[in-house]
């Protein structure tokens, strides 16, 4: 059987918001995500789905437990490592969008590969693709500023998929939109999961959205079980 494309065991983690203050948030996280498999990451507000989100992503490391992705144990890689693997590894996605504005959409997507090492016309092609599975073709030379938020949004997860991870994390990836808005927006992110084959973990308040995915886990007092 092939590895699981990410895999957490007994992840803690705590923070210390000033003398005798501290906050266990993440109190011994198991998961196990299989290759091309959509998990819905359902929790409260404050109930710590950022901080796994992080450690998950290699932005934050825990203060016990192991971390694997594609089967590599990542816990005790050094900080180059760590970011190394994460560049590889990792695409995120976060309720804004964060898209270079001075840039297209197009250019938005080419970016992160040519700061990979691919060439230009490779991450042209590879960008074009992209945002044609997500409905934008007509869009690649738009800039951010004259798409609609929904579209920003597509864009966002083309450029997330830019150096094809493995592994995608999204947090909230459709709560800044309006109800409709996020129905098509989400769809256009499981339609592009699916065709590139890779594993997410999708963080999201909507309980609806989170009924389509593979399965739920839900955050609970530190831990998570199945919803
Ligand atoms: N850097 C930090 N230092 C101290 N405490 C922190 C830090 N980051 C998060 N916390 C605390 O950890 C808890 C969980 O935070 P986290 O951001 O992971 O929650 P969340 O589930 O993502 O919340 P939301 O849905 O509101 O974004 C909160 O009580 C928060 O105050």
């Amino acid at each position: 059987m092939s590895d699981p494309v990410l895999a957490l065991d007994g992840v803690q983690k705590t923070y210390n918001q000033g003398r005798e203050n501290e906050v266990a948030v993440l109190k011994g996280v198991d998961l196990s995500l299989a290759p091309g498999e959509v998990v819905a990451l359902v929790a409260p507000s404050g109930a710590g789905k950022s901080t796994l989100l992080h450690i998950a992503g290699l932005l934050d490391t825990a203060d016990a437990g192991s971390v694997r992705i594609g089967g590599q144990e990542m816990t005790r890689l050094s900080d180059r490592k760590r970011t190394a693997a994460r560049r590889r590894d990792v695409g995120f996605v976060y309720q804004f969008h964060h898209l270079l504005p001075e840039f297209t959409a197009l250019e938005n997507v080419v970016l992160p590969q040519l700061a990979n090492g691919v060439a230009r016309g490779a991450a042209e092609a590879r960008a074009e693709t992209l945002l044609a599975t997500v409905g934008l073709q007509g869009r690649a030379g738009h800039r951010p500023g004259a798409l609609s938020g929904g579209e920003q949004q597509r864009v966002a997860f083309c450029r997330a998929l830019a150096n094809a991870p493995r592994l995608l994390l999204a947090d909230e990836p459709t709560g800044n939109l309006d109800p409709a808005t996020s129905d098509t927006v989400f769809e256009a992110l499981m339609h592009l999961v699916r065709e590139t084959g890779l594993s997410a973990l999708i963080a999201t308040h909507n309980l609806e959205l989170a009924a389509r995915m593979d399965r739920q886990l839900r955050m609970t007092d530190g831990h998570l079980d199945p919803a």
